[in-house]
């Protein structure tokens, strides 16, 4: 994709509305410039209303086609944001953790951002484009010889300037390879601060090894280019001289140029100059901003080839919400995370595993058991390898799985606290929010004011109770908590195994917890331990609650 694909994909029309005012301004534009020309010459004065109805024409026109092309640039970029992070939305998290932060981050800022200023330069590309041809043409009306002549040098500049291009794109997509590795340096400054700032020389070492060098390719990739750009400005306006040079000095020596064609020559070449220049530094910017267009494309491309039939943004119009199910099962699920090196390849499952409302299962076993794997594959985050998940009896396609994931409420150990309700919306849910508050122990740090969380800024265990407040108002069938006890306090945490668990429970609702509090195993209907992406112990299920003897929710009269 290129910039002017970008823009005729936005809006066809207002491109080509854009480009014909565009071009009837350059037009306008070297027809004054004929005109002054005629006027300083002795063929005789042309009219004057002509010449200030030009400069009305030449005026507006270039007004209207900034302002249009202007609404489709940033039309364009919008778009460019919108799908980017609708496409990531729809993408697999899988993919998206083998693509890493970092690449979508710099895709998103550093390419955007690039593209926006070559946009920004488009508007005046037309009139410039349509100055220089209207200017050419006038050349070659004066003049026949002299426009070969300078046809000649114009093309010759020109093939100059196309090699020099080539280099300038060769080195920006080297510095634009080595941006993301960037971004992935400045992540790790700012998630290892606290490390680097305890221990000065692993700060010195991290800069100096790692960001500094990375930074110092892309300095001179972009120094390269930089030059290559100085000397391209140059070549072109000592390709201006060259030609005015002939004119003035050459051609009259030959007696081929009479005095008012050198003038006129002279004026004309001149005038052109500045479109020339700026019609060069957009090229520039289009080169650039091609580089990032192609990042971002295969960006998109890597994206989408993962997409999910049903992607996380279909609106829930289509497919309501599921509201309950009866039993859930897990057949023979795997999955297995790629390694360079295979021997530490790991593995999980076969894992067969059920579910049924209203039962509180621990998920329990040692770190990098594959617990929080196996919550992925249970939640429909990761598709089974091998195996797969039957609901009600039903299979979950991967059509499906999208649909599947609205049936989960969850708090993972990696979380991310939202200031706002996002989607949560009900007239009472502010009301029962605050009584959640409450309970939860934050009404005094926290108000919820028209679905925004008044405060985030907090501890990390009440960061995941604020967390957990926006799971309860879900109010979906199945909860999952992966460690979410092991930040609170030793009296919360009581409260959270022997009330809040409870409390789901006799809701009716199927609640996974993953956790190393072996004090309150006992707390759980059913204990399942993982060891080495295995499944070595699983108590016996607990029967099912029939759905006519659920206890109302305390906490979910009526549903957002
Ligand atoms: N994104 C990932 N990419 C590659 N390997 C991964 C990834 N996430 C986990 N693993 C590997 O999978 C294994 C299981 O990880 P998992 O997070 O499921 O364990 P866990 O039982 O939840 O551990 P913990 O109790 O420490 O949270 C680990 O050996 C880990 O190295």
């Amino acid at each position: 994709m290129t910039v002017f694909t970008l823009l005729l994909r936005t809006s066809r029309k207002l491109f080509f509305v854009a480009v014909a005012l565009g071009l009837i301004s350059g037009f306008a534009n070297a027809r004054l410039i004929a005109l002054i020309n005629e006027a300083l010459g002795d063929a005789g004065s042309p009219s004057g209303v002509l010449f200030a109805g030009m400069v009305v024409a030449a005026v507006m026109t270039r007004v209207a086609s900034q302002m249009v092309l202007g609404r489709l640039n940033h039309g364009a970029l919008h778009h460019l944001r919108v799908e980017l992070s609708q496409q990531t939305l729809n993408t697999p998290l899988r993919k998206l953790e083998q693509l890493g932060e970092h690449r979508l981050m710099s895709a998103l800022k550093e390419d955007a951002f690039t593209i926006s200023q070559a946009l920004a330069l488009v508007p005046t590309m037309f009139v410039n484009g349509a100055l220089i041809v209207g200017c050419l043409t006038y050349l070659a009306w004066m003049s026949g010889r002299a426009f070969l002549a300078f046809a000649l040098g114009l093309g010759l500049g020109l093939a100059v300037l196309t090699v020099l291009q080539a280099r300038s794109r060769d080195s920006l997509m080297q510095a634009r390879g080595r941006i993301d590795q960037l971004f992935h340096h400045f992540r790790s400054l700012w998630t290892g601060m606290k490390e680097l700032k305890l221990h000065r020389r692993r700060g010195r070492a991290f800069i100096s090894q790692q960001l500094e060098p990375t930074a110092a390719f892309i300095r001179d990739r972009f120094v390269r280019t930089s030059d290559v750009n100085a000397v391209s400005a140059a070549l072109a306006s000592l390709l201006v001289f060259a030609i005015i040079g002939m004119l003035l000095f050459a051609f009259p020596a030959f007696g081929a140029l009479d005095r008012s064609t050198v003038v006129g020559y002279t004026l004309v070449v001149l005038y052109l100059q500045q479109p020339l220049d700026s019609m060069l530094s957009l090229t520039q910017a289009l080169l650039r901003a091609d580089v990032a267009l192609r990042n971002v494309g295969k960006m998109g491309l890597e994206l989408a080839e993962g997409a999910e039939p049903e992607g996380a943004t279909s609106t829930p119009a289509e497919r309501p919400e599921p509201r309950e199910f009866r039993r859930l099962e897990l057949v023979g699920v795997t999955h297995s995370y790629q390694r360079e090196n295979e021997d530490t390849r790991f593995t999980l499952g076969p894992i067969h595993l059920s579910l049924t409302p209203g039962e509180v299962v621990f998920i329990v076993g040692g770190n990098g058991s594959g617990k929080t794997t196996l919550a992925k594959l249970l939640t429909g985050l990761y598709a089974p390898e091998a195996g797969g998940i039957v609901l009600d009896g039903e299979p979950v396609t991967d059509a499906d799985r999208a649909h599947y994931r609205q049936l989960f409420s969850t708090v993972f150990a990696e979380f991310h606290l939202f200031e706002n309700l996002l989607g949560l919306t009900s007239p009472t849910l502010e009301a029962r929010a605050q009584g959640f508050l409450t309970r939860l122990r934050l009404d005094r740090k926290v108000r919820l004011e028209q679905g925004q969380l008044s405060n985030t800024s907090l501890s990390t265990g009440q960061r995941k109770r604020l967390a957990l407040l926006t799971a309860y108002l879900e109010d979906r069938p199945i909860y999952l908590f992966d460690e979410w006890a092991a930040d609170q306090d030793p009296v919360f945490k009581d409260v959270f195994y022997r009330e809040l668990l409870p409390d789901l429970k006799r809701a009716g609702k199927a609640v996974v917890v993953i956790s190393h509090d072996d004090r309150y195993f006992a707390t759980a209907d059913r204990l399942v331990r993982l060891e080495d992406g295995r499944i070595v112990e699983a108590a016996t299920e607990a029967p099912p609650v029939p759905l006519e003897q659920r206890a109302p929710p305390s906490f979910s009269q009526e549903r957002s």
